[in-house]
């Protein structure tokens, strides 16, 4: 089967900087495939050799079978893109806007921008540049449906939407799976991409660190427990689930009615049973796996100073 994007050794630079540096993906036709990485990772720069925006410095990119800088508008026409940023500077209405790049893009079905906007809770009738951030981001996303793409490649589609829309637009990409299409879309946060994504690459300066699928980063990642043993006997506990190779940050709370111990396990759920039913347990929590600290990881250095120079750049 033909890839729906085969990318080969691509590498691009910038001047001094070199923004990828030979990198090698295939998404087969079908599938959300999500990339991740944090600002500066690449996936933008990727996004734009594949629309031909701009052009590599070596490799090569196939684009539904065909090399982008040779396919021209018939290529484009079976893509729907959102790009990161936005230029939507226009006094003209969203419907005439949106009814203008249908018109460029053959779609037939006009009937499909209202439904589009109606799901999202766009008003078409302001002037586009009156709208806030996310009704402009609504403007891209109808934009990038509306001709039923064989192909979606959205640049960090859900920045700006509110959480009810977000959801909306997860149901998009959902149905447009289910009728056949593919669909690329990058974030720098994995929780959005987790709850549609078949696979995910982790893209970190300029390389893949990793293509895995969601269940296979779940099952890699740490999820936090809480047992509540007896008093005083929370230390043998302890020493018991230090021993298993799954555990790791094994601490023990003392009080006077009953002792709670805290751990990070990584697989081994077995191991762990094993040891609960050898002990006497009061209570038991197992949270659900942390994905974005487990694809953090992949980042480099330690999740927890990851996360924070992430909340950092959120609030900044
Ligand atoms: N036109 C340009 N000129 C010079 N450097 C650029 C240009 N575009 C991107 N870069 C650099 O290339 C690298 C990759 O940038 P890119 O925008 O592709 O990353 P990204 O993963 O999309 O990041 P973000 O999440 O911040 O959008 C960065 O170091 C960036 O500064």
């Amino acid at each position: 089967m033909t890839p729906a994007i085969d990318i080969s050794a691509l590498t691009k630079r910038y001047g001094r900087t070199t923004a990828l540096h030979g990198v090698d993906l295939a998404i087969e036709p079908g599938r959300v495939f999500g990339v991740i990485g944090p600002n500066g990772a690449g996936k933008t720069t990727t996004m734009r050799i594949l629309l031909d925006i701009i052009r590599p410095t070596s490799g090569t990119v196939r684009v539904l079978g065909e090399d982008p800088r040779e396919a021209g508008p018939a290529l484009r026409r079976r893509i729907g893109y959102l790009p990161g940023e936005l230029a939507m500077d226009t006094r003209v209405s969203g419907r005439a806007l949106l009814t203008h790049y249908a018109q460029l893009n053959g779609a037939r079905d006009r009937a499909r921008i209202s439904a589009l906007a109606e799901r999202l809770g766009l008003d078409l009738g302001r002037p586009v540049r009156s709208l806030s951030k996310g009704n402009k981001q609504k403007v891209g996303l109808v934009q990038a449906f509306a001709h039923s793409p064989d192909l979606l490649v959205l640049d960090e589609p859900t920045s700006g939407l509110d959480p009810l829309v977000q959801q909306e637009f997860l149901a998009m990409v959902r149905e447009a799976r289910d009728a056949g299409q593919t669909v690329f879309l990058s974030s720098h946060v994995i929780s959005e991409i987790e709850q549609v994504a078949d696979e995910v690459a982790v893209l970190r300066d300029g390389r893949i660190v990793d293509v895995s699928t969601v269940e296979r980063l779940r099952a890699a990642a740490l999820r936090d427990v809480r047992v509540t043993v007896p008093a005083a006997a929370g230390d043998a506990f302890a020493a018991e689930l230090r021993r298993l190779d799954s555990a790791h940050d094994v601490a023990v709370a003392a009080s006077a009615e009953h002792d709670i111990v805290s751990a990070r396990l990584r697989d081994g759920i077995p191991a762990f049973l094993a040891v609960l039913a050898r002990s006497t347990v009061h209570d038991l929590v197992v949270q659900e796996p942390d994905l974005e600290r487990a694809v953090l990881q992949f980042y480099g250095g330690d999740a927890s100073d990851a996360s924070a120079s992430q909340a950092e750049e959120v609030s900044s």
